[in-house]
């Protein structure tokens, strides 16, 4: 080692990374079960310990990298007297209450990356400095006391609630330095799954920089668990889009917004230092500041994929009906064309003012469709824009709408998780072969023409 240059160093571990990325995926995973496994009586729970199971193997999981970085910064901390430092004493209750849990799912949790933890506090300290390299992993969000939260939430005032997810309760708080913050608590759901959430939410975020992507400010792991995020002023593209003030919309912070979001995925799928698919690309994740611009948020879905991957397969079906690509539906594969699809039906919604799936079950989809087809574009536009919108600029995001939106049903994007499925998976399929058979050749045909002769 003592010869080894950091590049050396850091290439080394590189490759023992990669190879230890060199997951099989999750059908191939299955075959190395007892046969059966996956019979008629699985369920989503099986399915579900398997692939925490085979993310346990992984070190690079969002969970194992986090509890990775966060043993290692503050275990010199650690080692100090206990009065020293509450925040990373919150840290290492949490991690150990997390180990003894008797859950048997959180037994699963991928948090115990123990080998590589040992083996870097070995470690001189330049090599320790090189593992939050080798993660790429922003440090610099603080961890908060309940009390700072509860102060800056005037004690979790229900008044201070800006919004409510399946999952979360989201409160509007201040810092003694005047800085406005959104506190995602997480109260709903069972234990487990919130703990995975957000475990996975905040190991993402923590390695996420992009002026569209929401800005995590810090973390609290004292009693609950909540995500600290600068406020966005304007709330959420789905609350404005679909509210009382979507005249604030007009159609250039319309496009604005969609160009916003294009860049903030294109940078997760891209950009960023890690793949990440984020999987629930939908209005209500699209979080507006003051001035309009557009931040990615509630990465409580999303899954890294390793550059050798072509894609992932997710078998517990997740996410917003009216957003499911049909490939999704059809075998479970994620890549970044799950998000790229979502984004599809989500310009929909940006043209036409209409939510992904309305109070009667339609999609936006097939609302739209007849009257694209008749290159009827005009007629799609949101009625309370009038005529007040850029010709060119629309045929662009029709354009890429066309080619991107084609999913026919879905529902409610914010009750989706909370009232059952009226329509089976077997029917969605349906509608997703029909689509991979016939119409998707169709669509792209009208496609070129648009693009050739733009006619709206
Ligand atoms: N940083 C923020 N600034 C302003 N509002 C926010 C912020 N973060 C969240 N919200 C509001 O809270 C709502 C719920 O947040 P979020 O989607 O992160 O929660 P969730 O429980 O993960 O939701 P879901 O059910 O979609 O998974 C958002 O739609 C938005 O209205």
């Amino acid at each position: 080692m003592a010869n080894h240059t950091l590049a050396e160093f850091i290439r080394e571990e590189e490759e023992s990374k990669a190879n230890k990325l060199k997951r099989v995926s999750l059908a191939e995973a299955l075959n190395l079960k007892p046969k059966g496994l996956l019979s008629s009586s699985s369920s989503a729970h099986d399915l579900r310990h398997i692939e925490l199971e085979k993310e346990k193997e992984n070190i690079a999981s969002p969970i194992g990298v986090l509890e990775a970085c966060m043993e290692e910064f503050h275990s010199h901390q650690v080692a100090k007297p206990k009065t020293s430092c509450p925040r990373a004493r919150h840290w290492t209750n949490f991690f150990k209450l997390l180990k003894k849990k008797s859950f048997k799912r959180l037994g699963s949790l991928p948090h115990f990356s123990i080998p590589k933890i040992a083996k870097w506090k070995s470690k001189s300290s330049r090599e320790s400095h090189v593992l939050s390299k080798l993660y790429s992993f922003n440090s610099t969000w603080v961890t908060f006391s309940l009390s700072e939260l509860r102060n800056a939430t005037n004690n979790y005032n229900s008044e201070n609630i800006i919004g409510r997810g399946g999952f979360a309760d989201v409160y509007k708080g201040c810092l003694p330095d005047g800085q406005l913050i959104a506190v995602k608590k997480l109260t709903k759901g069972n234990t487990d799954d919130n703990t995975v959430g957000f475990l996975s939410e905040l190991g993402i975020i923590a390695h996420v920089d992009h002026p569209n992507t929401a800005k995590l400010v810090g973390c609290c792991v004292e009693r609950d668990m909540q995500l600290v995020f600068e406020l966005s002023t304007l709330g959420s593209l789905g609350s404005l889009l679909h509210g009382s003030d979507k005249n604030k919309l007009d159609w250039s912070k319309r496009y604005k917004i969609a160009l916003g979001i294009a860049d903030g995925l294109l940078y997760l799928h891209e950009s960023c230092h890690r793949r990440i698919i984020h999987r629930d690309i939908k209005t209500d994740n699209i979080l507006l500041t003051e001035n309009f611009e557009p931040q990615i948020c509630d990465f409580g879905l999303a899954k890294w994929l390793p550059e050798q991957w072509t894609h992932r397969n997710i078998p517990q079906f997740e996410g917003t009906f009216g957003y499911f690509a049909p490939e999704y539906f059809m075998h479970g594969t994620v890549d970044e064309k799950t998000d790229v699809y979502a984004f599809g039906v989500l310009l929909l919604e940006i043209i036409t003012g209409r939510p992904a799936v309305d109070h009667l079950q339609q999609s936006v989809v097939i609302w739209a469709k007849p009257f694209l087809e008749a290159n009827l574009t005009k007629d799609l536009v949101d009625p309370s824009l009038g005529d007040d919108y850029d010709r060119g600029q629309l045929g662009c995001v029709v354009i890429v709408t066309m080619l991107r939106s084609h999913n026919k049903y879905g529902r409610d994007s914010k009750t989706s998780r909370k009232i059952p499925l009226r329509r089976t998976y077997s029917e969605e399929l349906l509608d997703a072969q029909e689509y991979n058979s016939t119409k998707y050749l169709r669509d792209l045909k009208r496609h070129q023409q648009i693009a050739l002769g733009l006619e709206i």
